[in-house]
């Protein structure tokens, strides 16, 4: 069972319940966050607006494919590309906001910049409750400087990404799947489910995929690939995935919001130097394994020195098609 962890705990079981959930799971849930959840009811709905009933035309308004914000359409993307059993491109669609406030990067279509208030609102609640996270995460692991990852973190690559998996007949599992098998490429994902199941996580030790159902008032929040390689693997970015509908009840639209916090261009993903109790943690983990996880991320070594920028730049394009 993916733990859960109140936003209420003090600061020193509050990073400790993070690191134990990161270097297990990978994910958790988080409850009792500051967030307003009008707000995402709000989301929920401009997602429908937006996805089912805007135009095609519409929804192309301001794509940058370069600045990463706008639509991605059905099947645009592969999140696992080295799938060869799964042919097609992952069943669903999705809309990139980069941060709202001061100054919007981005011009949203009519149907979106209705909702500007709300949707800007919610990036930032997501952004300031990614930073107390990421400083959290410095201090499980004894840091100095507990700023040290929120730090290279200015939000000029966070994104808020509104996804769309379309409804689809139960039973078509094989060639086809909602979202391919990935791990995220930034520091922290904030994700909210609108109801409808299908999230697995990869379980690495039991060699099985375990659901992660939404749950009411709860954000699932998983490690990406720029703490893996801050902390030499000791927290974990997992493998995940969204399955084809199993029941009826999932044969409907599939929403979801990711909120991706991404480090900045320059910073550099070099590790940190462990403390003993967390090279103990380390070594339960192989070397091999912890080599073959990161060839999938794209990595060459474990020593490889990365920037924030290249590896969310080489991870996105092998993605798209
Ligand atoms: O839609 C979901 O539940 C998961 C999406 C996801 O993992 C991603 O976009 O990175
Ligand atoms: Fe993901």
């Amino acid at each position: 069972m993916i733990p859960s962890i109140s936003y209420t705990l003090s600061s020193k079981n509050f990073s400790e319940a993070l690191l134990e959930a990161a270097t297990d799971y990978g994910f958790f849930y988080l409850t009792d966050a500051p967030i307003d959840w009008k707000l995402v009811d709000e989301a929920w709905k401009s997602s429908d607006n937006f996805f089912l009933h805007a135009s095609q035309e519409e929804k192309l308004v301001s794509r940058d494919r370069e600045g990463h914000t706008g639509y991605t359409a059905f099947q645009e993307e592969k999140l696992d590309p080295n799938n060869t059993t799964i042919s097609q491109g992952d069943f669903k669609e999705s809309f990139y906001i980069a941060q709202l406030s001061p100054k919007p990067r981005q011009t949203l279509p009519p149907t979106l910049e209705k909702d500007h208030k709300s949707l800007e609102q919610l990036f930032e609640a997501c952004r300031l409750i990614c930073g107390t996270i990421l400083e959290a995460f410095a201090q499980s692991i004894d840091l100095d400087d507990q700023q040290y990852f929120s730090s290279k973190h200015t939000a000029f690559h966070d994104r808020l990404r509104l996804i769309h998996y379309p409804p689809t007949d139960v039973g078509q599992e094989g060639s086809s799947i909602r979202a391919g098998a990935h791990t995220d490429y930034g520091s922290i994902t904030l994700l909210f489910q609108h109801q409808v199941s299908g999230l697995q996580v990869w379980r690495e030790n039991e060699g099985k995929w375990l659901d992660v159902a939404p749950q009411p008032h709860a954000i699932v929040v998983n490690v990406a690939d720029a703490l893996e390689f801050w902390t030499s693997g000791v927290m974990q970015s997992v493998q995940h995935r969204v399955v084809m509908p199993r029941t009826d009840d999932e044969a409907v639209s599939r929403f979801s919001i990711a909120y991706f916090c991404q480090p900045d261009d320059d910073a550099i993903l070099a590790p940190k130097p462990l403390q003993e109790h967390l090279v103990k943690i380390q070594r339960k983990r192989s070397q091999e394994q912890y080599e073959r996880e990161l060839k999938r991320k794209g990595i060459s070594s474990p020593s490889a020195r990365l920037t924030g920028g290249q590896h969310l730049q080489s991870r996105l394009k092998a993605s798209y098609t």
